[in-house]
Protein backbone atom coordinates (compact mmCIF):
# COMPACT_ATOMS: atom_id res chain seq x y z
CA UNK A 1 0.00 0.00 0.00
CA UNK A 2 2.59 2.52 1.63
CA UNK A 3 6.47 2.34 -0.53
CA UNK A 4 8.86 4.96 0.39
CA UNK A 5 11.74 4.93 -1.49
CA UNK A 6 15.21 6.74 -1.12
CA UNK A 7 13.09 9.99 0.89
CA UNK A 8 14.89 12.67 1.44
CA UNK A 9 13.33 15.35 3.59
CA UNK A 10 13.61 18.70 5.46
CA UNK A 11 12.38 21.89 6.17
CA UNK A 12 15.69 24.28 4.50
CA UNK A 13 16.97 23.38 1.34
CA UNK A 14 19.68 21.14 1.38
CA UNK A 15 19.12 20.24 5.19
CA UNK A 16 18.52 16.70 4.91
CA UNK A 17 16.36 15.63 8.45
CA UNK A 18 15.76 12.64 6.79
CA UNK A 19 18.06 10.35 4.37
CA UNK A 20 17.85 7.84 2.21
CA UNK A 21 14.75 6.43 3.80
CA UNK A 22 12.81 3.73 2.37
CA UNK A 23 10.08 1.40 3.70
CA UNK A 24 7.04 -0.21 3.23
CA UNK A 25 3.42 -1.20 4.93
CA UNK A 26 0.73 -3.30 3.42
CA UNK A 27 -2.79 -3.33 3.58
CA UNK A 28 -3.82 -4.89 6.95
CA UNK A 29 -0.34 -4.07 8.05
CA UNK A 30 1.03 -2.07 11.08
CA UNK A 31 4.55 -0.66 10.96
CA UNK A 32 6.23 1.47 13.59
CA UNK A 33 8.87 3.99 13.70
CA UNK A 34 10.84 4.04 16.75
CA UNK A 35 13.55 6.59 17.65
CA UNK A 36 15.07 8.95 20.00
CA UNK A 37 13.63 12.53 19.98
CA UNK A 38 14.57 14.43 16.69
CA UNK A 39 15.10 11.57 15.05
CA UNK A 40 12.90 12.22 12.14
CA UNK A 41 10.02 10.40 12.91
CA UNK A 42 7.42 12.75 12.72
CA UNK A 43 8.99 14.54 9.59
CA UNK A 44 8.46 11.20 8.15
CA UNK A 45 4.98 11.53 8.74
CA UNK A 46 4.85 15.14 7.23
CA UNK A 47 6.58 14.35 4.02
CA UNK A 48 4.01 11.59 3.54
CA UNK A 49 1.24 13.61 4.14
CA UNK A 50 2.76 16.39 2.19
CA UNK A 51 3.50 19.06 4.99
CA UNK A 52 7.09 18.88 4.87
CA UNK A 53 8.51 21.21 2.13
CA UNK A 54 11.67 20.07 0.56
CA UNK A 55 11.33 16.14 -0.14
CA UNK A 56 12.82 14.37 -2.68
CA UNK A 57 12.47 10.79 -3.59
CA UNK A 58 9.42 8.31 -4.19
CA UNK A 59 6.54 7.88 -1.72
CA UNK A 60 3.49 6.10 -3.42
CA UNK A 61 -0.07 4.77 -2.07
CA UNK A 62 -1.19 1.99 -3.90
CA UNK A 63 1.29 2.20 -6.80
CA UNK A 64 0.07 6.39 -7.49
CA UNK A 65 2.90 8.79 -6.59
CA UNK A 66 1.70 11.42 -3.51
CA UNK A 67 4.94 13.50 -4.78
CA UNK A 68 4.23 17.57 -4.17
CA UNK A 69 0.83 16.65 -3.87
CA UNK A 70 -1.04 19.22 -1.31
CA UNK A 71 -2.18 17.88 2.07
CA UNK A 72 -5.99 18.06 0.97
CA UNK A 73 -4.81 16.13 -2.11
CA UNK A 74 -3.17 13.52 -0.03
CA UNK A 75 -6.08 13.29 1.96
CA UNK A 76 -8.21 13.02 -0.97
CA UNK A 77 -6.26 10.23 -1.98
CA UNK A 78 -7.10 8.13 1.13
CA UNK A 79 -4.88 8.99 3.71
CA UNK A 80 -5.62 10.74 7.48
CA UNK A 81 -2.70 11.89 9.78
CA UNK A 82 -3.36 11.72 13.54
CA UNK A 83 -1.14 14.39 14.66
CA UNK A 84 0.62 14.80 17.80
CA UNK A 85 -1.61 17.57 19.39
CA UNK A 86 -4.83 15.52 18.12
CA UNK A 87 -6.34 18.55 15.93
CA UNK A 88 -9.90 17.89 16.98
CA UNK A 89 -11.18 21.14 17.09
CA UNK A 90 -12.33 22.15 20.91
CA UNK A 91 -15.25 24.40 20.34
CA UNK A 92 -17.07 21.70 18.31
CA UNK A 93 -19.45 18.68 19.80
CA UNK A 94 -17.91 15.33 19.91
CA UNK A 95 -20.60 14.48 16.97
CA UNK A 96 -19.97 17.61 14.62
CA UNK A 97 -16.03 16.86 15.25
CA UNK A 98 -16.91 13.25 13.80
CA UNK A 99 -19.15 14.67 11.02
CA UNK A 100 -16.04 16.57 9.62
CA UNK A 101 -14.53 13.20 9.07
CA UNK A 102 -17.46 11.86 6.94
CA UNK A 103 -17.31 15.59 5.18
CA UNK A 104 -18.57 14.98 1.13
CA UNK A 105 -19.95 11.39 2.24
CA UNK A 106 -23.44 10.54 1.76
CA UNK A 107 -25.59 11.00 4.91
CA UNK A 108 -26.74 8.25 5.29
CA UNK A 109 -23.39 6.83 4.90
CA UNK A 110 -21.87 9.36 7.60
CA UNK A 111 -24.67 8.00 10.25
CA UNK A 112 -23.61 4.77 9.60
CA UNK A 113 -20.03 5.32 9.87
CA UNK A 114 -20.85 7.42 13.13
CA UNK A 115 -22.76 4.76 14.94
CA UNK A 116 -19.39 2.41 14.00
CA UNK A 117 -17.78 5.00 15.65
CA UNK A 118 -19.19 4.74 18.81
CA UNK A 119 -19.33 1.10 19.11
CA UNK A 120 -15.64 0.85 18.84
CA UNK A 121 -15.54 4.01 21.26
CA UNK A 122 -18.14 3.75 23.71
CA UNK A 123 -16.34 6.69 25.60
CA UNK A 124 -17.34 8.64 22.89
CA UNK A 125 -21.04 7.89 22.70
CA UNK A 126 -21.12 9.44 26.69
CA UNK A 127 -19.49 12.69 25.52
CA UNK A 128 -21.67 12.68 21.90
CA UNK A 129 -22.85 16.45 22.56
CA UNK A 130 -19.98 17.48 24.50
CA UNK A 131 -17.50 20.13 23.02
CA UNK A 132 -14.18 18.45 22.02
CA UNK A 133 -12.51 20.68 24.05
CA UNK A 134 -14.33 19.26 27.30
CA UNK A 135 -12.92 15.76 26.94
CA UNK A 136 -10.07 14.19 28.70
CA UNK A 137 -6.49 13.75 27.03
CA UNK A 138 -7.73 10.54 26.35
CA UNK A 139 -11.02 10.93 24.99
CA UNK A 140 -9.82 13.70 22.32
CA UNK A 141 -7.37 10.69 21.21
CA UNK A 142 -10.16 8.63 20.79
CA UNK A 143 -12.21 11.58 19.14
CA UNK A 144 -9.18 11.91 16.57
CA UNK A 145 -8.84 8.26 15.76
CA UNK A 146 -12.61 8.01 15.28
CA UNK A 147 -12.75 10.88 13.39
CA UNK A 148 -9.85 9.60 10.86
CA UNK A 149 -11.76 6.73 10.41
CA UNK A 150 -14.80 7.85 9.70
CA UNK A 151 -13.02 8.47 6.03
CA UNK A 152 -12.41 5.01 5.98
CA UNK A 153 -8.79 5.61 4.93
CA UNK A 154 -6.05 3.54 3.42
CA UNK A 155 -3.33 5.02 5.18
CA UNK A 156 -4.03 5.98 8.41
CA UNK A 157 -0.52 7.92 10.01
CA UNK A 158 -0.40 7.89 13.75
CA UNK A 159 2.09 10.33 15.36
CA UNK A 160 2.30 10.00 19.16
CA UNK A 161 -1.05 8.15 20.24
CA UNK A 162 0.20 7.92 24.16
CA UNK A 163 1.32 11.28 24.63
CA UNK A 164 0.55 13.00 27.55
CA UNK A 165 -1.72 9.77 28.76
CA UNK A 166 -2.26 7.55 32.43
CA UNK A 167 -0.96 4.29 31.38
CA UNK A 168 -4.47 2.85 31.91
CA UNK A 169 -5.95 5.17 29.20
CA UNK A 170 -2.72 4.33 27.02
CA UNK A 171 -3.50 0.96 27.02
CA UNK A 172 -6.99 1.42 26.43
CA UNK A 173 -6.49 3.07 23.11
CA UNK A 174 -3.50 0.88 22.33
CA UNK A 175 -5.94 -1.98 22.24
CA UNK A 176 -8.18 -0.69 20.05
CA UNK A 177 -5.50 0.09 18.01
CA UNK A 178 -4.79 -3.60 17.95
CA UNK A 179 -8.55 -3.97 16.24
CA UNK A 180 -7.68 -1.85 13.51
CA UNK A 181 -4.70 -3.88 12.49
CA UNK A 182 -5.92 -6.45 10.23
CA UNK A 183 -8.49 -4.42 8.78
CA UNK A 184 -8.06 -3.43 4.98
CA UNK A 185 -6.15 -0.58 6.01
CA UNK A 186 -2.16 0.18 6.11
CA UNK A 187 -0.89 2.16 9.68
CA UNK A 188 2.34 3.80 10.30
CA UNK A 189 2.45 4.20 14.24
CA UNK A 190 4.75 6.80 15.74
CA UNK A 191 5.34 6.15 18.96
CA UNK A 192 7.77 7.00 22.15
CA UNK A 193 6.42 4.08 24.13
CA UNK A 194 8.74 1.61 21.92
CA UNK A 195 7.67 -1.66 24.55
CA UNK A 196 3.74 -0.97 23.31
CA UNK A 197 5.02 0.23 19.55
CA UNK A 198 6.51 -3.61 19.07
CA UNK A 199 3.73 -5.60 20.52
CA UNK A 200 0.71 -3.69 18.55
CA UNK A 201 3.07 -3.40 15.09
CA UNK A 202 3.59 -6.35 12.61
CA UNK A 203 7.06 -4.69 11.94
CA UNK A 204 9.42 -1.90 12.75
CA UNK A 205 12.01 0.64 11.60
CA UNK A 206 14.22 2.49 14.00
CA UNK A 207 15.42 6.10 12.57
CA UNK A 208 18.58 6.87 13.97
CA UNK A 209 19.76 11.32 12.73
CA UNK A 210 16.99 10.52 9.87
CA UNK A 211 18.30 7.31 8.42
CA UNK A 212 16.89 4.10 9.21
CA UNK A 213 19.28 2.27 11.44
CA UNK A 214 17.37 -0.85 11.28
CA UNK A 215 14.42 -2.72 10.67
CA UNK A 216 12.89 -6.26 11.48
CA UNK A 217 9.39 -7.96 12.24
CA UNK A 218 8.80 -5.94 15.36
CA UNK A 219 8.65 -9.67 17.26
CA UNK A 220 12.44 -9.83 16.57
CA UNK A 221 13.07 -6.18 17.55
CA UNK A 222 12.18 -7.13 21.27
CA UNK A 223 14.95 -9.27 21.74
CA UNK A 224 17.66 -7.28 19.26
CA UNK A 225 20.59 -6.00 21.68
CA UNK A 226 20.25 -2.44 20.20
CA UNK A 227 16.75 -1.59 20.48
CA UNK A 228 16.99 -3.31 24.43
CA UNK A 229 19.34 -0.81 25.19
CA UNK A 230 18.55 2.00 23.74
CA UNK A 231 14.83 1.96 24.28
CA UNK A 232 13.84 -0.56 26.44
CA UNK A 233 16.16 0.52 29.15
CA UNK A 234 17.66 -3.81 29.21
CA UNK A 235 21.07 -3.16 29.50
N1 LIG B 1 8.68 22.78 11.33
C1 LIG B 1 10.00 22.59 11.47
N2 LIG B 1 10.89 23.49 11.03
C2 LIG B 1 12.22 23.29 11.16
N3 LIG B 1 12.78 22.21 11.72
C3 LIG B 1 11.95 21.27 12.20
C4 LIG B 1 10.52 21.40 12.10
N4 LIG B 1 9.95 20.29 12.67
C5 LIG B 1 10.98 19.52 13.08
N5 LIG B 1 12.16 20.09 12.80
C6 LIG B 1 13.50 19.54 13.09
O1 LIG B 1 13.62 18.28 12.44
C7 LIG B 1 14.29 17.34 13.28
C8 LIG B 1 13.43 16.10 13.42
O2 LIG B 1 12.25 16.44 14.12
P1 LIG B 1 11.01 15.45 14.25
O3 LIG B 1 9.93 16.22 14.95
O4 LIG B 1 10.72 14.85 12.95
O5 LIG B 1 11.61 14.34 15.20
P2 LIG B 1 10.88 13.21 16.04
O6 LIG B 1 11.67 11.98 15.85
O7 LIG B 1 9.43 13.17 15.67
O8 LIG B 1 11.06 13.75 17.50
P3 LIG B 1 10.09 13.72 18.78
O9 LIG B 1 10.06 12.30 19.24
O10 LIG B 1 10.78 14.63 19.74
O11 LIG B 1 8.74 14.23 18.33
C9 LIG B 1 14.58 18.06 14.59
O12 LIG B 1 15.91 18.50 14.56
C10 LIG B 1 13.63 19.23 14.58
O13 LIG B 1 14.16 20.33 15.28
Amino acid sequence: MLRINDLTAGYFPGVPTLAAVGLSAEKGQMISVLGANGAGKSTLLGAIFGIVPYVAGEISLAGTSLNGLKPHDVARRGVRLVPENRGTLPSLSVHENLLLGGLGLPKATVAERVERELQRFPRLRERFTQRAGMLSGGEQQMLAIARAMMAEPRLLLLDEPSQGLAPVIVEQIFGLLAELRGADIAIVLVEQDVGLSLEVSDYSYVLEKGRIKLHAPSADLVNNPYVREAFLGVA
